[in-house]
């Protein structure tokens, strides 16, 4: 029989104005698997991902995360979730633009107190891994595209998240760059065993997950049996 899933949408509803983004939106995600959110532009794909990120809080329905519910739990400790069990990356890289690559990548390792030296050994492992080590001195605005895009999938998993939230990882990469970035992702994921939520609308992106969710009018319509 499967474990609990680790993160839970139960009949999530949102509404921005006019707007229901979210209209009874369920998902589960097990520990260490990798699902993908498929759906037309607008259909609230976006939407769902940071609702069981906690960024957004639903109307009504619960997100459940390792048996918490995060609409109950204070704002300092579900910031702190984020920050310690969570890892995001998203289209544009959104890393910091007055750092360099490698004070990016160690950047959530001195949130979370490590010292200096330690958190840039770290992070030089993981930009190592994601095969930037030649943009750790650069600040982001040098970099590539695809070159950004591998130093924020490192800045996502250099705490060992539990999940990692990725919003069109590659979509602003041409198709070569992009799927190195997924190659490297998801390997990544694998050996820190994160589960990882992915949007995106490419099919040959959401070939890399376990299983495919497809969200329609707010709420997913289709879900692959978990494997
Ligand atoms: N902050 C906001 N304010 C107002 N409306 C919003 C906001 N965020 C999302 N919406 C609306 O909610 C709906 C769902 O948006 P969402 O971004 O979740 O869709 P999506 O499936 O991720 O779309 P895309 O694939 O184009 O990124 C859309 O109609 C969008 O315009």
């Amino acid at each position: 029989m499967l474990d609990a899933p680790l993160l839970t949408a139960d009949g999530l509803h949102l509404r921005f104005g006019e707007t229901q983004a979210l209209n009874d939106a369920s998902l589960q995600v097990y520990a260490g698997e990798v699902v993908a959110l498929m759906g037309p532009s607008g259909s609230g794909k976006s939407t769902l991902l940071h609702c069981l990120a906690g960024i957004l809080t639903p109307d009504s329905g619960h997100v459940t995360y390792d048996g918490r519910l995060l609409s109950q739990m204070p704002d300092v400790e579900r910031s702190a979730l984020r920050r310690e069990e969570f890892g995001f990356v998203f289209q544009f890289g959104q890393l910091v633009p007055e750092l360099t690559c490698l004070e990016n990548v160690a950047l959530p390792l001195r949130l979370a107190g490590t010292s200096r030296r330690a958190a840039e050994r770290t992070a030089r492992d993981w930009l190592q891994r994601l095969e930037v080590t030649d943009v750790a001195d650069k600040r982001p605005g040098q970099a590539s595209g695809g070159q950004g895009q591998r130093v924020a999938v490192a800045r996502a998993l250099v705490t060992s998240p539990r999940v990692v939230f990725a919003d069109e990882p590659t979509g602003a990469l041409d198709s070569l760059n992009g799927e190195r970035v997924m190659q490297l992702l998801i390997a990544a994921a694998r050996d820190t065993g994160a589960a990882v939520v992915l949007v995106t609308h490419e099919a040959r992106v959401a070939a890399y997950s376990d299983r495919e969710a497809v969200v329609r009018d707010g709420r997913v319509r289709e879900q692959e049996p978990v494997r």
